[in-house]
């Protein structure tokens, strides 16, 4: 098996109305993959976190054995934005790779022929040569604000990578960029920098605050692409890739967090200023995909940034009041 993408098979990977156990099926990615996969004829088997601690590799063999899906796509995991990544990271790094070995190992131990894990853009090197190909990972230093959480991704490859290595298994990863959508994290505190933009600009206009304050230094630019867009690619891979390199998902532009900034002010209607706390992170200076291998499988996003910013504000202004 080399480290290139392997040559595409012409019938699908996933079986008509196959049994799809999405883990993480309540956040942001698992909600819109099930979502995905269902309205694909698929058959999603979900359980919540109250039934089943992914992080209990015993249980989750045994759950897994007992429904036997056709395929696992691995989207539950700590997930955060800078801040919650740089003051936990003993959690971000515990938990991931406990969830990681316990579900690919039981996957494997029950038999599942088809497993998708997601990884994050952070894996690769902070300084990369941009657009990041595949082939830029363990080539560099990782950026010191998410480095316990992409380490544990890295781990996660490499598990998947070794289950195919040793044992043949179709088992596949994928590296998703920044994403949003119905279904984020609005916690300012724990959340990545869309969904707080959107909070933010919106509790201002509401109170007629005279400016919002934002983290850093606003010049890092980073690439984000709609949850239902990651959904298709994920869905996408699951029928036509079988390969050993991670493959990136992205929509292949990125902006300066200024202008992304500028662009959620419009979309609220916030009128005021914007000022920058640069005692906050900037984290990496950019990371923008080389996203032409998952392109070149037949993927195209199909919702623009601005339209997909309005309708997560949409979403969130609608969201039943705790
Ligand atoms: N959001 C982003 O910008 C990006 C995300 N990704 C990747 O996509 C995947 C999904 O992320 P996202 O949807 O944003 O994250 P969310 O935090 O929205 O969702 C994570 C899900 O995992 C579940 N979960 C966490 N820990 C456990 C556990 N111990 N046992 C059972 N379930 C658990 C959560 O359950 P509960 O609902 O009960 O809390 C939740 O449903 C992750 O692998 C992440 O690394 C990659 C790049 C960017
Ligand atoms: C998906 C990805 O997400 C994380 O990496 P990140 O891209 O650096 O995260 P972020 O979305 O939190 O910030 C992006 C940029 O935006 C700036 N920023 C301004 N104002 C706010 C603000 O109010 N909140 C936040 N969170 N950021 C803000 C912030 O300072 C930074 O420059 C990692 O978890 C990593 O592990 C990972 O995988």
């Amino acid at each position: 098996m080399t480290a290139d993408a392997s040559p595409q098979p012409t019938s699908p990977l996933l079986p008509r109305a196959a049994r799809v156990f999405v883990a993480g099926h309540r956040g942001l990615v698992g909600s819109a993959v099930a979502r995905r996969l269902a309205a694909d004829g698929h058959e999603v088997v979900t359980r919540g976190r109250e039934q089943l601690d992914l992080r209990d590799a015993a249980r989750t063999e045994a759950f897994l054995c007992d429904v036997r899906p056709d395929a696992v796509v691995l989207a539950a995991a700590r997930v955060g934005g800078i801040m919650a990544n740089s003051t936990s990271p003993v959690q971000f790094l515990e938990d991931n790779l406990r969830i990681q070995l316990g579900v690919i190992a039981g996957a494997y131990a029950a038999g599942v022929p088809r497993l998708l894990f997601l990884g994050s853009s952070c894996i690769y090197p902070k300084l990369a040569e941009q657009p990041i190909r595949e082939e830029a990972l363990l080539t560099g230093p990782l950026e010191p604000t998410n480095e316990a959480y992409a380490i544990a991704k890295i781990a996660g490859i490499t598990q998947v990578q070794s289950y195919r290595r040793q044992y043949g298994a179709a088992y596949i990863s994928a590296m998703p960029t920044n994403l949003y959508g119905p279904g984020d994290n609005f916690d300012l505190a724990t959340s990545h920098v869309l969904p707080a933009l959107i909070r933010r600009f919106h509790e201002a206009r509401e109170s007629g605050a005279p400016r919002v304050v934002l983290w850093g230094t606003g010049t890092p630019r980073r690439e984000f692409l709609h949850v239902d867009d990651v959904a298709a690619a994920c869905a996408l891979l699951l029928e036509r890739y079988d390969g050993d390199a991670p493959v990136n998902i992205g929509c292949g532009e990125d902006l300066p967090i200024s202008e992304l900034a500028s662009l959620v002010r419009e979309v609220t209607d916030y009128r005021g200023e914007i000022a920058w706390d640069t005692g906050k992170p900037d984290g990496t200076p950019r990371k923008l995909l080389d996203v032409s291998r998952l392109t070149g499988l037949g993927f195209k996003p199909a919702v623009p940034l601005r339209d997909g910013i309005a309708a997560t504000y949409a979403w969130w202004r609608s969201r039943p009041t705790p």
